[in-house]
């Protein structure tokens, strides 16, 4: 150690010896630096880098080594060869990069070897450098120096790799340049303390060199520069490379967002190239139930149905960006309908189609519920009356097209009212879902069964083949709807009358034949109810004359051709005048005197009994009014006035404005009123009833039901129909139901009139049978109300005698 600090202070400038030192620690510095930048360099870039440092390194550890070289000072004149030096430089060079490029690997064994190999490099360098130095004697070697300095260098060389390469940061730069550099140095100035020189004169003196101060500043120079020029680059291209680190780190997040994006959204993504899928977001994975990695690489020809495939290149080759439903098929073969919305974006160096899918079958799902409303009964699923007419015109037209048959049933439930007011509207509908399901068990698969409205129901019977095709359907259900149902536990009897119409023949369009039908229902109810009649031409002109009927009507209306008479509602007994009851008459100009049997159907058919039946009230209630006496006036009501909410503030205005005593109005109602929505009739009796107007039940005995509705409602009177009077003499039947009529009544405290009264013996039986009041053409007939006077004149002598 003593003989090396000799060597460097007796032997050495030591100016020369600490720009040396100064070089070496920039070398060093340098190095580390570049070597980093090999590390965190991409494996393309690496060997340039290696590269780069090898030659920043070679050359400065060899300028460092010819600086101290410079500085030494061996009291001979000292030269160098050309071709040696340059070698010592190559050596310097490719031994640097050899030894750093090992180095600078993570495992430790290689960091060590590394710097083993460019610390005994550096050794290499060093003697070679030596074996160029020409002076004017021999120079040789002490052995031992010249191993330790091998040694130290290569073992320093070792340490300085380890601690350098530790971390990548500044200190541990730092730490491994200085520790390299005192590698170099050791190594140096022991080698240089084994050099021994004995002077010869006989060898040649080298020529005259430059002086040691110069080429040092020279190497100096030129070695900083590359030192230098390797700092700068290695910085610059650190702050590039991180700068692009950064940005790429940067990439990395904003893609990772725009996944999460694309994945928190419900509606599915797909991008794709030409059709080749490239990427997909989760709710499209999730939609078509396969994988991202399955997807990817796939063409979209494999996700998108088959019928859709034309459309779909069409939309990518026009770069259409309209929205488009369309089919997919997920991973088990089920179509998906989607709604699609593409765009072509730039990606990568080209572009792509994004294209957002979004899932419509609960719309779809939610669109057939609503058409399927729209087209179907709620009660009984049935197709309603505007999917039956669709579906009757294209039955039409096909069986026009293809010369078959139609049929149309238009069918209507009998007694089916008695059911619903009887026993509740529940029992009505669960009895009208029994009908329909009974129906549509009876026809074929492609015949259609509707439901009109209430109890209404027709059939579209396609494809006849047979000629009695259809009446062996109409045969069956009238049969089939004829048997008994169960209802609560309850076995109830209704039954149906059917319309039969055909095309071609009955009619050419689909309207025109389910009018036919009706008409031919018209003929089945006439007929008795539970049968079923085919379209007959001749029917077609019943409903003509029933039309022009209703147009005439709808004149004398409006003309005053209508007029009320009058017929005396009369004491049993004393036969003494009680009142009147109200009958329309019209007298036609062309038809003559139309009876009300014809006339009123057709007013309540088609509406007009509301302005009618208003007109009948307001004369007879302003008739009966100017009567002297406080006789009663009978007034007929229509089922039909009973529709009308205001029915009976109507009655009580007219009542009102005539001047009518209310206990003078007797209000006659069959049956029928109360058999349709009974407790909105029974309110607007009680409210009638309760200003002092009476009630009577019209035509007693024949309904359905007649005694229970006694029950219900608190009637001032019953009418005994006219058959049972008329039939009382020669029908024992007869007699025994007007007889327990009487008692009903008297039992209750209800009036019992009996009307139709024609003969003196059939007032006899009634005044035997204690009858409180009678009504018929032998007690009076029906009168205009300019006959009233007299009439009611004459009453009043007969009741005076
Ligand atoms: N809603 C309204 N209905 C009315 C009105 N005017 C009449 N009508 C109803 O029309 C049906 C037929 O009536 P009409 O032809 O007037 O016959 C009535 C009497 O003329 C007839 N009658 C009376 N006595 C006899 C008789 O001895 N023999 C016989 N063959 N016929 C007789 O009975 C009819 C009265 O019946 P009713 O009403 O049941 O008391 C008829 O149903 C009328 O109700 C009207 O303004 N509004």
């Amino acid at each position: 150690m003593l003989q090396v600090l000799a060597c460097i202070t007796q032997q050495h400038d030591l100016r020369l010896v600490a720009l040396a030192a100064f070089i070496c620690v920039l070398a060093t510095y340098t190095a580390f630096t570049l070597v980093g930048r090999a590390q965190e360099a991409p494996p393309r870039g690496r060997a340039a880098w290696i590269t780069t440092a090898a030659v920043a390194t070679g050359s400065g550890v060899w300028a460092t080594h010819f600086i101290a070289m410079l500085a030494f000072e061996p009291d001979l004149p000292v030269s160098y060869m050309v071709d040696r030096t340059i070698l010592s430089i190559i050596i310097a060079v490719l031994i640097s990069g050899v030894g750093l490029g090992i180095a600078m690997s993570q495992r430790l064994d290689l960091r060590l070897l590394g710097g083993f190999v460019t610390g005994a490099g550096i050794g290499a360098m060093h003697y070679t450098g030596m074996w160029a130095v020409r002076l004017p004697g021999v120079l040789t070697y002490n052995l031992g120096p010249l191993s330790a300095s091998l040694i130290v260098g290569t073992l320093m060389g070792g340490v300085a790799t380890m601690a350098g390469f530790a971390r990548r940061d500044f200190r541990h730069r730092v730490a491994g340049a200085l520790l390299l550099t005192l590698a170099i140095c050791a190594m140096h100035f022991t080698g240089m303390s084994a050099v021994v020189i004995v002077p010869d004169a006989s060898l040649p003196v080298p020529e005259a060199t430059i002086a040691p101060f110069w080429l040092a500043t020279a190497v100096t120079a030129v070695t900083i520069l590359i030192l230098a020029l390797g700092l700068v680059g290695s910085t610059v291209d650190q702050h590039l490379a991180s700068r692009s680190m950064r940005e790429a780190e940067r990439l990395r997040a904003s893609e990772q967002r725009f996944r999460q994006l694309a994945d928190a959204t419900f509606e599915g993504i797909v991008i794709h190239i030409e059709g080749e899928i490239v990427d997909a977001n989760l709710a499209m994975c999730t939609l078509l139930d396969r994988p991202l990695d399955q997807l990817v690489g796939q063409q979209i020809w494999e996700v998108v149905a088959p019928a859709n495939h034309e459309l779909v290149r069409e939309r990518i080759a026009a770069e259409s960006t309209e929205t488009q439903e369309i089919d997919l098929c997920d991973a088990n073969g089920r179509t998906i309908p989607v709604e699609i919305l593409a765009q072509t974006i730039p990606f990568g160096t080209g572009t792509a189609r994004v294209v957002a899918v979004r899932d419509i079958r609960e719309r779809r799902e939610a669109e057939a519920r609503i058409r399927h409303m729209a087209h179907h009964d709620a009660l009984t699923g049935l197709p309603n009356r505007t999917l039956f007419h669709d579906r009757l015109e294209q039955a039409v037209s096909l069986a026009k097209r293809n010369g078959t048959t139609v049929a149309v049933h238009c069918l209507d439930l009998d007694r089916f009212k008695n059911v619903n007011d009887l026993m509740g509207h529940a029992a009505g509908d669960a009895l009208l879902q029994q009908v329909a399901r009974h129906l549509n068990n009876s026809v074929r698969a492609h015949d259609t069964v509707a439901r009109l409205s209430g109890d209404e129901f027709a059939i579209i019977q396609i494809g006849v083949t047979h000629p009695d095709g259809p009446a062996i359907l109409a045969d069956r259900l009238v049969e089939l709807i004829g048997q008994p149902f169960d209802l609560d536990e309850q076995q109830v009897i209704i039954g149906t009358s059917i319309g039969v119409a055909l095309y071609p023949g009955d009619s050419e369009s689909g309207e025109e034949l389910v009018r036919a039908a009706d008409t031919a229902l018209y003929r089945a109810k006439a007929a008795g109810r539970g049968t079923y009649r085919f379209f007959e031409p001749e029917m077609d002109t019943r409903l003509q004359e029933r039309r022009l009927l209703e147009r005439d009507l709808r004149q004398a209306l409006a003309e005053g051709q209508l007029e009320v008479h009058y017929q005396p509602l009369v004491e049993c007994n004393s036969e003494a005048l009680l009142g009147f009851e109200a009958l329309v008459r019209w007298r036609h100009p062309e038809r003559g005197q139309v009876p009300p049997s014809e006339f009123i159907p057709v007013a309540e058919e088609s509406g007009l009994i509301i302005q009618l039946g208003e007109w009948v009230m307001r004369t007879a209630c302003r008739e009966a009014a100017k009567w002297p006496g406080d006789q009663r006036i009978a007034i007929n009501l229509s089922p039909v006035q009973f529709r009308h909410a205001d029915l009976a503030h109507k009655i009580l205005t007219i009542v009102e404005q005539t001047g009518l005593a209310p206990e003078r109005l007797e209000l006659e109602i069959t049956e029928g009123v109360l058999i349709e929505d009974t407790e909105h009739t029974l309110a607007t009796l009680s409210l009638l009833k309760s200003a002092g107007i009476r009630v009577s039940l019209d035509d007693f005995g024949t309904g359905y039901s007649s005694l229970s509705y006694l029950q219900r409602f608190p009637f001032d009177k019953i009418k005994i129909d006219r058959s049972f009077v008329w039939e009382m003499g020669r029908n024992a039947d007869s007699m025994a139901i007007v007889r327990s009529v009487i008692a009903l009544g008297r039992s209750l405290r209800i009036t019992v009139i009996a009307e139709g009264v024609e003969t003196p013996e059939q007032l006899a039986l009634l005044q035997s049978e204690q009858c409180d009041q009678v009504q018929g053409f032998l007690l009076g007939r029906p009168v205009p109300a300019r006959d009233l006077t007299q009439l009611m004149t004459d009453a009043e002598t007969a009741a005076a005698e």
